[in-house]
């Protein structure tokens, strides 16, 4: 289970900077006070001044709460366990259990460490009584390895949880996560981040002028829409070129991304969070979020 672990679980992957995640800039600020600084020195953040040990960031898919999670690790210099809750109840099925005790255990050995729960809700949620044997045992180990990390004050250990539906989440489990932070979709300004990023990796003949345009009929479109937003608009150089030419082609002979592609893109990318959903955001933001006065 361990090797488990090491091999699944670990993340490896690259270092996130707070520059790579566009806009956010509360929830950044937030974050680098509440959770990173404590990490870095956890000489004067004791007593009083100690970190939470839960975190629970929510929102609309797609808006960077995964980016969030392993940015804090990058930039916190923890080693980062990235699970979803739904593998724990589905991969690894009569073993949950366990493995979130190994979990926890193995974390510990790798202090300071963060552990990010993607889908948290499918965890930790309110149907109880129609919830299978397995799963229920596994929600009550995860609180239990909940409490110990908060008791143990010693221990650099700061578990995360990511959802996209907080309301499902139960009072016992919501209590747990103490700085619960709302992750909302980007504003204009971090939709032009993410386009102008993105775009400055490829050939494009895009003006400000047009980057604005982007910007203004992407209203409420999230990160993720964007990201897949860019992913279509930069295939449309390629569908362009002659089936019989394709073969041949050199790389530098592909046209650069013109605003033509982004408005066909347009077309085919839509926003993926409904107005309807996002007032239900606000509304659990204002009841049971940190920061929602
Ligand atoms: N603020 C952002 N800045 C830059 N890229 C972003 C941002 N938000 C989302 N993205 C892009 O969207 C992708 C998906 O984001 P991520 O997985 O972090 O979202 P999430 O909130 O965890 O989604 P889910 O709730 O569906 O798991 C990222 O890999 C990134 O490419």
């Amino acid at each position: 289970m361990i090797e488990l672990i090491n091999n699944e679980i670990m993340d490896h992957g690259a270092l996130i900077t707070w520059s790579d995640i566009a806009g956010l800039e509360f929830a950044k600020k937030t974050i680098k006070e509440i959770v990173v600084w404590p990490m870095l020195r956890p000489d004067i953040f004791v007593g009083l001044r100690g970190p939470p040990k839960g975190l629970l960031l929510f929102g609309p898919p797609g808006t960077g709460k995964t980016l969030i999670g392993k940015c804090i690790a990058s930039q916190s210099k923890s080693t980062f366990f990235s699970i979803s809750a739904s593998s724990l109840t589905s991969k690894w099925v009569g073993e949950g259990e366990k493995m979130v005790r190994a979990l926890f255990a193995v974390a510990r050995c790798h202090q300071p460490a963060v552990v990010f729960i993607d889908e948290i809700d499918s965890l930790l949620s309110q149907r109880s009584d129609s919830e299978h044997e397995s799963s229920r045992r596994i929600k009550t180990e995860f609180l239990v390895q909940l409490d110990g990390a908060s008791t143990q004050s010693e221990d650099r250990l700061l578990v995360i949880g990511a959802t996209n539906r907080p309301h499902e989440i139960d009072e016992a489990a919501r209590r747990r996560f103490v700085k619960r932070l709302l992750i909302p979709l980007p504003e204009p300004v971090a939709r032009r981040q993410i386009v102008t990023n993105l775009m400055a990796q490829q050939k494009n003949s895009l003006s400000e002028t047009d980057i604005e345009a982007i910007v203004k009929q992407t209203d409420g479109y999230s990160g993720a829409d964007m990201t897949n937003l860019c992913r279509e608009a930069a295939l449309g150089p390629i569908r362009s070129i002659p089936f019989e030419e394709m073969e041949i082609i050199t790389p530098d002979q592909v046209r650069p991304i013109m605003y033509e592609d982004f408005e066909a893109a347009l077309c085919q990318v839509r926003a993926s969070v409904s107005s309807k959903d996002l007032q239900l955001y606000t509304e659990w933001n204002k009841t049971y979020g940190s920061f929602g006065h």
